[in-house]
């Protein structure tokens, strides 16, 4: 309840008159007394008694409140109980003296002072003076300078409180009634002296008996005032200590202050999330302010003064305890244990998409740092691919299927390309981000083409090994060598349990992982998931790639929700909490009739929790840029020029490649069992590899009576065997060392592109 501040105004006519009656009564009762007749004397009498009964009762507090309510003007009977007592008093013995005594006695009553030293004059003065006391009481009213008084209007369904004469007693006697009352009260004897009251609040000190402590609670006050103007709940009243445990202080807020409107966020905070059992218990709000970005309040979030560092919230729960959604609520810790700073939005700014500001937002700071987007707070979100001292950063972004991993690694690569690094892209998934395509000095599609780029990375980190160590060069220096940015998309394509290379590729992974950052190559993996087993269950992979630059991550699936091995720093949130669009309200209808729009869903992609060496670690979302194509200059792809092996890069993936088929292939008659994957021994076989799939169609379009030998062209080859032009050429070269195939040859003469099974045909054959 809040206090009231309508006012009802008694009538001041009704209480003058009231006083005036009072005040002649007594009079009046001696002037009328003798002349009654018997029954009306009789009549008289018992009205005296009955009268005498109920003053007393009223000036002794003893008739129930609710009864002052029903009678007319009962606020007035009680203001004037004392009067009225005495009145009655008065009036009782001039009724009694006029009808016992009659003529005589009336006059020794009412002009007995005229002898004022004998007996009926003491009497009659005694008399007199108590008659005279009821105006002198009641000279304001009579005299109309009384100001009539001013009552809070009680709340619509609320009872009135009974008429005291200040609204500090009426809450005394409340409590008196219903808390401290020596036999009935809920905390006998606990009593409350008010100390001040206003329209926002009232205060005071509560003293138990001797050798008792206080012991009422917010929830017995509360429930005490229920149904009176001053009502209110329980969060709304505090207590601090006396000067010892039989004494308290009580503040009873009649109006909500801020920090416990549970509207507000600091209400809502302490109500709800810092009470005692709650997800933030032990903390509080400090600097709580409007948010002008979200329309809604931002504050630090402290530990208090006896707790040590702030808890980790659980974001799911802190999201319930502030009764918001997901996507309203920001809460981001800091390097300081005791401090983070909450943020609760009205409206999430993320929603409307962040505009490319243009190429100008990749242009790296002098520390090395890009634009990628923004937080909720309006803070740009930045991630570091090369850091003037440290060398290359790498970078782990997640995300289900649409949540956006490809809008940040478009931006992430055109960054990369517009300060001139040397861009090798793995995609294993194909041709999903051509922008990137555009970029790239090197491009491996599909799952071999993919692994073909990784292997390709790997060997120019290896080169710079030996490099760096002829030159003796400790650190990363981009003057000598370029910076090198390698992005693998779908990274557990190669790096999943069920990976065709994965133990190969894991190793690769790893390795740039590790030496990367002095070597100037950056390694950017994108997964659905953060989870080792999707990572080659190497925890090197995640901690180097994660420690090293950061890790983004978007909407994850619900139903992976507890597969995600959420990374230091980020073990509060979870992406699996996104929602995949954004709702205007939680709940959907239960019933659904025509009426009911159904609102277009809108997609989060981009949206995220970001968590970069720029020390943010934040809600944020990407900037909108669907295609980077046009940013980019393709007189401007940069290669390692470094690396004199780089211009038979092709030739060279494609020995990498067999190098691992080879250890496959040979050792065991080429049937196709990998020994990249020797774990995987007693598994299901692998997918043919090169090897076996060129045999296999050779094969295939041999002569069935194994008499002539049908060439194959290379094209067809290629195209029935569904290889790459470089992984064809080497496999083509080794199994003709091996013997497997043989080139065509007619008169003497090689014919270029046949190529044929088995070993070449010895001169005699031929002739045959
Ligand atoms: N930064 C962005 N700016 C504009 N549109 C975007 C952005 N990010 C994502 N989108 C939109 O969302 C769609 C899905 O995003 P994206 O392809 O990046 O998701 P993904 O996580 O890479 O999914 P998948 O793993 O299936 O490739 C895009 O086709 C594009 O329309």
């Amino acid at each position: 309840m809040t206090a009231n501040t309508t006012t009802a105004t008694r009538s001041a006519t009704t209480e003058r008159a009231i006083a005036y009656t009072t005040s002649a009564a007594p009079i009046a009762a001696g002037l009328l007394a003798p002349i009654l007749n018997t029954d009306a004397a009789l009549a008289a009498q018992l009205t005296m008694l009955g009268a005498t009964a109920a003053t007393t009762a009223n000036v002794m507090d003893w008739l129930p409140g609710r009864l002052y309510q029903e009678l007319p003007a009962g606020d007035i009977l009680r203001a004037h109980r004392f009067p009225l007592f005495i009145a009655n008093l008065t009036s009782s013995i001039a009724v009694g003296m006029g009808t016992f005594t009659g003529a005589d006695g009336t006059d020794a009553l009412m002009a007995g002072f005229l002898q004022p030293v004998t007996p009926q004059g003491i009497v009659s003065l005694g008399w007199w003076a108590a008659v005279g006391l009821v105006p002198y009481k009641l000279r304001k009213v009579l005299a109309g300078r009384r100001k009539p008084k001013h009552h809070p209007a009680a709340p619509p369904g609320t009872t009135t409180p009974p008429a005291v004469d200040t609204p500090a007693k009426e809450i005394a006697y409340r409590w008196r009634q219903i808390i401290s009352h020596p036999d009935t009260g809920t905390h006998r004897g606990q009593n409350i002296q008010i100390r001040t009251l206003t329209n926002q609040r009232w205060t005071g000190i509560i003293t138990a008996r001797p050798g008792q402590p206080v012991t009422v609670t917010a929830d017995t006050v509360s429930s005490a005032y229920q149904g009176t103007r001053y009502q209110v709940p329980a969060a709304q009243i505090t207590f601090t200590d006396g000067a010892h445990s039989g004494e308290r202080h009580i503040t009873v807020h009649l109006i909500a202050p801020p920090e416990m409107d549970t509207r507000t966020l600091a209400g809502a905070w302490k109500t709800w999330a810092a009470r005692s059992g709650g997800v933030m218990a032990g903390t509080h709000l400090e600097d709580v302010q409007p948010d002008p970005h979200t329309g809604g309040e931002v504050a630090y979030v402290v530990a208090n003064h006896d707790t040590d560092s702030l808890p980790t919230p659980n974001i799911r729960d802190l999201v319930g305890a502030l009764r918001t959604r997901h996507v309203l609520l920001s809460y981001e810790p800091s390097e300081d244990p005791r401090t983070a700073v909450i943020r609760l939005m009205k409206e999430n700014p993320l929603r409307s998409g962040i505009t490319f500001p243009g190429p100008e937002a990749l242009k790296p700071s002098p520390g090395g740092y890009f634009r990628i987007g923004a937080a909720v707070s309006g803070r740009p979100l930045r991630a570091q691919l090369l850091d003037p001292k440290l060398g290359a950063r790498h970078l782990y972004i997640t995300g289900v299927t649409g949540s956006g991993k490809g809008g940040v690694l478009q931006l992430i690569a055109l960054a990369a390309h517009l300060a001139g690094a040397v861009i090798i892209y793995a995609d294993p998934k194909g041709s999903s981000n051509p922008a990137i395509e555009t970029m790239a000095a090197y491009t491996g599609l599909g799952e071999d083409g993919a692994m073909g780029a990784l292997l390709l990375a790997e060997a120019l980190v290896n080169h710079r090994i030996d490099l760096t160590g002829q030159l003796k060069q400790k650190n990363f220096n981009p003057q000598g060598m370029p910076h090198v940015v390698f992005i693998l998309d779908e990274a557990a394509t190669l790096l999943g349990e069920k990976a065709k290379h994965r133990k190969r590729a894991s190793s690769a992974v790893a390795q740039i992982a590790k030496k990367g950052r002095s070597m100037g190559v950056s390694e950017v993996l994108a997964n659905q998931l953060l989870q080792l087993a999707e990572l080659g269950g190497d925890s090197a992979i995640r901690d180097n790639i994660v420690g090293s630059g950061g890790v983004i991550m978007l909407r994850a699936d619900s139903s992976q929700r507890h597969l995600i091995d959420l990374p230091p720093g980020l073990e509060d949130v979870n992406p699996a909490d996104i929602p995949a669009t954004w709702t205007d309200d939680g709940k959907a209808p239960l019933v659904y009739t025509d009426d009911v729009h159904i609102q277009d869903p809108e997609s989060t992609f981009g949206l995220g929790y970001y968590m970069t060496t720029d020390r943010v670690r934040a809600m944020g979302r990407t900037y909108d840029l669907e295609d980077a194509t046009e940013y980019v200059d393709p007189t401007r792809i940069m290669e390692p020029f470094d690396w004199p092996e780089w211009g038979d890069r092709h030739n060279l993936v494609a020995q990498l490649m067999a190098g691992d088929d080879e250890d496959a292939d040979f050792d065991d008659a080429g049937l196709g069992q990998i020994s990249l994957m020797p774990t995987m021994d007693l598994g299901p076989r692998k997918p043919a590899n090169a090897s076996d799939k060129i045999l296999k169609v050779l094969a295939d379009l041999a002569d069935p009576a194994g008499i002539d030998i049908n060439y194959v062209h290379r094209d067809n080859i290629q195209s029935l065997a569904k290889l790459e032009l470089a992984t064809l050429e080497n496999t083509l070269s080794k199994l003709i060392k091996a013997g497997k195939i043989h080139r065509q040859v007619e008169d003497g003469k090689e014919v270029r592109g046949m190529y044929g099974p088995g070993p070449a045909p010895t001169a005699e054959a031929v002739g045959e």
